[in-house]
This record gives structure tokens, C-alpha cells and sequence, in this order.
């Protein structure tokens, strides 16, 4: 399932899935975890127990016992509160690492997958949803710490049934009504009464609560992601203010984020009066059965059942035993709301990359002989019905420089992205040297292509790792594709040289201009050196000075590649072999710059309508 914010796993089963990842990224937090829930069961009910013996040496006048037991009840206490200490350190700890890793999965995945899929609106809305829920509400080591309460609550429950049905069972040894009241049978019924009803109750609460917060979480995750991105891209990006300055969008912004604010603000009201209502109505729940659980002791005590000094113990443990079903029920009611989140995360891992289906290799040929060719392709963006490309059927002839020309949204991008199997065609398929390139390793097939996007983009790093995207650099080529690029004498006169950090102005880093920004992406597709090279207006920004360089350069830039150049500057299109143009989704015209002219159709317009502005 790829669309919005699903429910594929049940609540338990995602918290259950999350839990083996858990495991896997730090395999001692869940043994540590349980551990954790042993010793806190056992310092209340260590606790009752000698606490029950101290009262009843003290009744029998028993001092030394009293005393020794007393110091029995301290150590223990001060023994077990400190492991409890430590280990609750460690598993906080540990499960803040395990969430660090957790996240940084999400990212390593988000770069692994295919453009299609991460283009998604829905995979888009699960990565928003897992982010916003782990910065909001914490992470996998948040539900973990739910999963561990309730492992000492259900602890907690099993030493405290067996403890109240031994005391149901106790027969008390007076005569006449204490006798019928505080009767094995009579106790039982009262307890498994009373224990039906609190469940049935908080059952009750926790259903509605659920069902809240259902219905809150598609707005509240759009609420917040519109927020975080007024936060982050609009009051904090400065590139943007001088937009917004112009334009005065300072009213624009503010009431827009206004009612996003107003959104959250409405949804964590209704959330926080449901909270408190599920509290209040638990604390209720909790009250009755105290006060039954203490009738029920106080009887046996009249009846001559148990001591004085096992009030403690057993009201205590009936005590421990309905703050359990409390906190199962309130830490369940975390585990609904995370896992409503997070099973987004679960799904976002499970997507498959559409475009490791292929496994050939790509031959290496040191002579460049790639042949590529469009059989009928057609394509719908996905989500879309608009046919952007129909049945176009074409051959990229090997090392010619090949214009793409077409009026704005004619699908001369698309057509490129397709090349580059960013996409797969909707219909028909693209061939290289014959071999359909989904048969292809599609990361070998990606490097046999450089690209100069139209919205080009560099990385706030430094200028090497933005040029050798990364690789082990050579200087000596770096230096030369900058050359190429006409911005190596820009580069040189920088204090750290290649090593420059790009936008971080603040930390030392360099703003650039348009141009030089296009000049280093242009660097950058020369420094692949692949056989395709493909230059999306990559002279859009440039002056006339550089723009003359780069087309006088062109040949030497391309030589013994094949090339694509897409540009609206017409007279750029004269230094290609070949001509293609596109129109209503299909190859209108194709030839030389001479015979479109000669042929006076959609080229020869183009042509001539831009060449009136330039004489
Ligand atoms: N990711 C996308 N999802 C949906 N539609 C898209 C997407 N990208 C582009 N389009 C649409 O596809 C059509 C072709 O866009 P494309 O960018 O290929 O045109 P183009 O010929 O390169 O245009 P231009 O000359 O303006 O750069 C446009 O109508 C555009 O709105």
C-alpha cells in the first residue's frame, strides 16, 4: 500500500514489528527491559510482604525479630532501588541510541528508493507521518517503555491473583454473618464482580479514546507538516525573504499559518479533554476497587482469617493489582496512538524499489557505442491522466548532438527522465544496444548518463564533494572540469579553494550567484565523463560572455559522446546535428537545423519568432 496513512498492521502487530527492529539495532535493551520489569514488580511486593511480618512481630511484642526484619525490608529496598536505578539508565539510554539508528534507516532508505516512489504523495505523507510522530511523541524507545510498563503491570497482576485468591480461599474462623461475608465462595464472587466490572470500564474508556484519536490523526499530521514547513522553509529560509518583501506576503503568511495553528491548536484540545477524561474516569475505576479490595481484607481481619499484619500485605497487593489494569490500559492507549503513527514507518520500509528489477550489467566500451532507442513510449505521470508523452518511437543516434525543442510543458524533461529511467514509460519500452533498460542493473545504467537538470541542484558542502559528487576526487580533473565549466578562476580565488563549503554563510561557508551556480553544476556533469551528456538549459543563467564560451566549447565539452541539449534559446540549437520537436506529446518535426527551416513548420516559427528580438 503506497497511498496516505494506512492501518495495514493491526495496532499490536506494528507495535510487535517495531519491536523486533528494536531488537535487532541493540539486541539487550528488550532482556534488559524485562529484567527492569522483575525488579520493580519485586520492591512492592517484597515490600508487603516483610512489611506484614514487622507489623505482626511488633503486635506479638517480638522486638529483635521486628528489628531484623525491619533492616531485611531497608536492604532490600535500597539493594533493588538501586539496580532499578541503573538499569532504568541503561535501557534510557540504549533505547535513545536504538532511535537515533532507527532514523537514520528512514534516511538511508529515503536515498535508496526510486525517485517514482519517493515522488509519491502518499509515500511523502508516510515519511511526514513517522517523522512527526517520533519528534512529537518519541520514537520505537518511547513504545518500548510502554511495552515494559505493561510487562510489569502483567508481573505485577499474576503475583497479586494468586495472593488475592489465596486470600479468597482463606476461611475465617468466626461464627455468624462475618463467617457468610468473609466466605471463600462470597469472596470470590465479590472479586471476579467487581474485577468485571473495572475491566469492562476501562475497556470502555479506551475504545472511545482510540476511536479519538483515529480521527484526529490525518489532520493533526497535515496540521503539523504545514506548520513545519512555515517554520523551517518560510520564516527561517532568508532566501525567500526578499520575495516575501516585495510582494509585502508578510499578511499572506501569518494568516496562512493562523490556521494551521488554529487546526493543531483544536485538535490537542480535544485530545488533552479526552485525556483527562480517560485519567478521571480510570482514577474512578481504580477508587472502587481499592475500596473493595480493603472491605474485603477488613472482613477477613473481623472474621479472624489473617493477622492485623496482612492488611498491608493483601490490600496492598489488591492495591498493586488495580494500578496494573491501569496502567496496561494507559500505556496501551500510548501503544494505539504510536503504532497508528508508526505503522506509516513500517509500510515506508516494506516499499520496494521499482527499478532494481534488472540485472544486467552494462558493457564497459571504451568507444562509446551506446545506442538508445523509444519504442511507442507513452506516459502519465503517476496519480495523473495527462498524457505527457504518446506513442513516441525515436532513435538517439550514437555521438550526434541532439536538440530537444518544444514550447514549456511539451515533455522535453519528461522525456529526459524517462531516458534516464527515473521513470518507466506507462506504455511501450526504451531499448539499449536491444535489450529493454529494465533489464538492465539500473545504477550501471544510471552512470552511463550526466545530467545538467534545469533546476540543478548543489548540496551545502564543499565544492569538491558537490563537483566528484562525493567520489575520491583528482584534483588535476577537477580543476580542468571547472575550466571547462568557465568558473575555475571564481573557484582558485576562494581562501579554502576546492575545499569551500557552499550556502552555509554563516559558518564560513559561500553564498554564489546563479550563473556560478550553473557554471559547477555544469562541472560537475563534466567531471562523470559518462558516454550521455545531458544539458537541460544549462545556459539559462549565464551572461552572454560565458554563454558564447560554453558553445564555442561545446564540441571539445561532448567530443566522442552523445548529447542532448534542451534549450528555449534557439540559436544554441544550430550547433546540433539533429533536431527533434516535440508537441502535443509526440515527436513533430526531426532534422537538421537547414532542413526545419526549409520545411517551415513549428521549428521555422520558433526559430523565426525569436530571431525578430535578436536583429
Ligand atoms: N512530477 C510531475 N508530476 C505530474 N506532472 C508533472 C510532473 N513533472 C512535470 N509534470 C507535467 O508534465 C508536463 C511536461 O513537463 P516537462 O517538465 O517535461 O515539460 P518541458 O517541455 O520540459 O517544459 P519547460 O520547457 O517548461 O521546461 C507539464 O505539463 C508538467 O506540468
Amino acid at each position: 500500500m503506497i497511498g496516505g496513512i494506512g492501518k495495514k498492521f493491526s495496532y499490536h502487530k506494528t507495535g510487535f514489528m517495531l519491536m523486533k527492529l528494536l531488537h535487532k539495532t541493540d539486541p539487550d535493551i528488550i532482556p534488559l527491559s524485562m529484567l527492569l520489569s522483575l525488579l520493580q514488580t519485586a520492591i512492592p511486593y517484597s515490600g508487603f510482604f516483610l512489611f506484614a511480618r514487622l507489623i505482626d512481630y511488633l503486635t506479638a511484642g517480638n522486638y529483635d525479630e521486628a528489628l531484623q526484619t525491619a533492616i531485611l525490608l531497608t536492604g532490600i529496598n535500597l539493594v533493588l532501588g538501586l539496580l532499578v536505578d541503573l538499569l532504568n539508565q541503561a535501557v534510557e539510554y540504549k533505547g535513545k541510541a536504538s532511535a537515533l539508528g532507527i532514523k537514520y534507516l528512514i534516511r538511508e532508505k529515503a536515498l535508496a528508493l526510486d525517485l517514482e516512489t519517493m515522488e509519491n504523495a502518499g509515500v511523502q505523507e508516510k515519511i511526514n507521518t513517522t517523522e512527526f510522530t517520533m519528534r512529537m511523541y518519541g520514537g520505537i524507545d518511547y513504545i518500548a517503555k510502554c511495552y515494559q510498563k505493561i510487562f510489569t503491570a502483567v508481573l505485577s497482576i499474576a503475583l497479586s491473583i494468586i495472593m488475592i485468591l489465596t486470600l479468597c480461599f482463606i476461611k475465617p474462623v468466626s461464627s455468624g454473618v462475618l463467617n457468610w461475608t468473609a466466605s471463600p465462595a462470597v469472596s470470590l464472587a465479590a472479586f471476579t464482580l467487581v474485577l468485571s466490572i473495572v475491566m469492562f470500564w476501562q475497556r470502555g474508556i479506551r475504545k472511545e479514546l482510540t476511536q479519538k484519536q483515529d480521527a484526529n490523526r490525518k489532520s493533526h499530521v497535515e496540521a503539523e507538516h504545514q506548520l513545519g514547513y512555515m517554520l523551517n522553509q518560510v520564516f527561517l529560509d532568508y532566501t525567500k525573504g526578499k520575495v516575501i518583501r516585495i510582494f509585502d506576503m508578510k499578511g499572506m503568511i501569518m494568516k496562512r499559518y493562523g490556521i494551521w495553528r488554529k487546526i493543531t491548536r483544536r485538535v490537542y484540545e480535544e485530545m488533552t479533554a479526552m485525556y483527562k477524561k480517560s485519567i478521571t474516569l480510570n482514577s474512578c475505576a481504580n477508587g472502587i476497587f481499592i475500596t473493595f479490595s480493603y472491605l474485603m481484607v477488613f472482613f477477613k481481619i473481623l472474621a479472624g482469617a489473617v493477622s492485623i499484619g496482612s492488611f498491608t500485605k493483601y490490600a496492598g497487593a489488591m492495591a498493586q493489582f488495580s494500578t496494573a489494569l491501569t496502567e496496561i490500559s494507559e500505556n496501551n492507549s500510548y501503544i494505539e496512538r504510536m503504532c497508528g503513527y508508526m505503522s506509516c514507518f513500517l509500510e515506508f520500509l516494506e516499499l520496494e524499489n521499482k527499478r532494481e528489477t534488472g540485472s544486467i550489467p552494462i558493457e564497459k566500451r571504451l568507444d562509446n557505442i551506446y545506442e538508445i532507442e523509444f519504442h511507442e513510449v507513452s506516459f502519465s505521470y503517476p496519480g495523473s491522466s495527462e498524457q505527457i508523452l504518446s506513442k513516441v518511437s525515436c532513435k538517439i543516434r550514437l555521438k550526434d548532438k541532439m536538440a530537444l525543442v518544444g514550447e514549456n510543458g511539451a515533455g522535453k524533461s519528461t522525456f529526459i527522465k524517462l531516458l534516464c529511467r527515473l521513470y518507466d514509460p506507462t506504455e511501450g519500452y526504451i531499448t539499449l544496444n536491444g535489450v529493454d533498460i529494465r533489464k538492465y542493473n539500473h545504477r550501471e545504467y544510471l552512470s552511463l548518463f550526466s545530467v545538467v537538470f534545469q533546476d540543478f541542484k548543489l548540496f551545502a558542502f564543499p565544492i569538491s564533494d558537490n563537483i566528484a559528487a562525493g567520489k575520491k576526487w583528482e584534483e588535476e580533473k577537477l580543476l580542468k572540469c571547472l575550466k571547462q565549466a568557465g568558473i575555475e578562476n571564481w573557484v582558485q580565488k576562494k581562501k579554502e579553494g576546492l575545499h569551500t563549503s557552499l550556502y552555509t554563510v554563516n559558518s564560513g561557508g559561500e553564498d554564489i550567484s546563479g550563473g556560478e551556480a550553473q557554471k559547477l553544476a555544469l562541472a560537475r556533469a563534466l567531471y562523470k565523463d559518462a558516454p550521455f551528456v545531458i544539458l537541460d538549459e544549462p545556459t539559462a543563467a549565464l551572461d552572454p560572455f560565458s554563454e558564447y564560451e560554453i558553445y564555442t566549447r561545446f564540441d571539445e565539452l561532448v567530443r566522442n559522446k552523445t548529447s542532448i541539449y534542451i534549450s528555449h534559446r534557439m540559436s544554441s540549437c544550430r550547433f546540433c546535428d539533429d533536431i527533434m520537436v516535440l508537441r502535443n506529446g509526440k515527436i513533430a518535426e526531426r532534422g537538421s537545423h537547414e532542413k526545419l527551416l526549409e520545411k517551415a513548420g513549428i521549428y521555422a516559427n520558433l526559430w523565426n519568432a525569436q530571431a525578430k528580438y535578436y536583429i
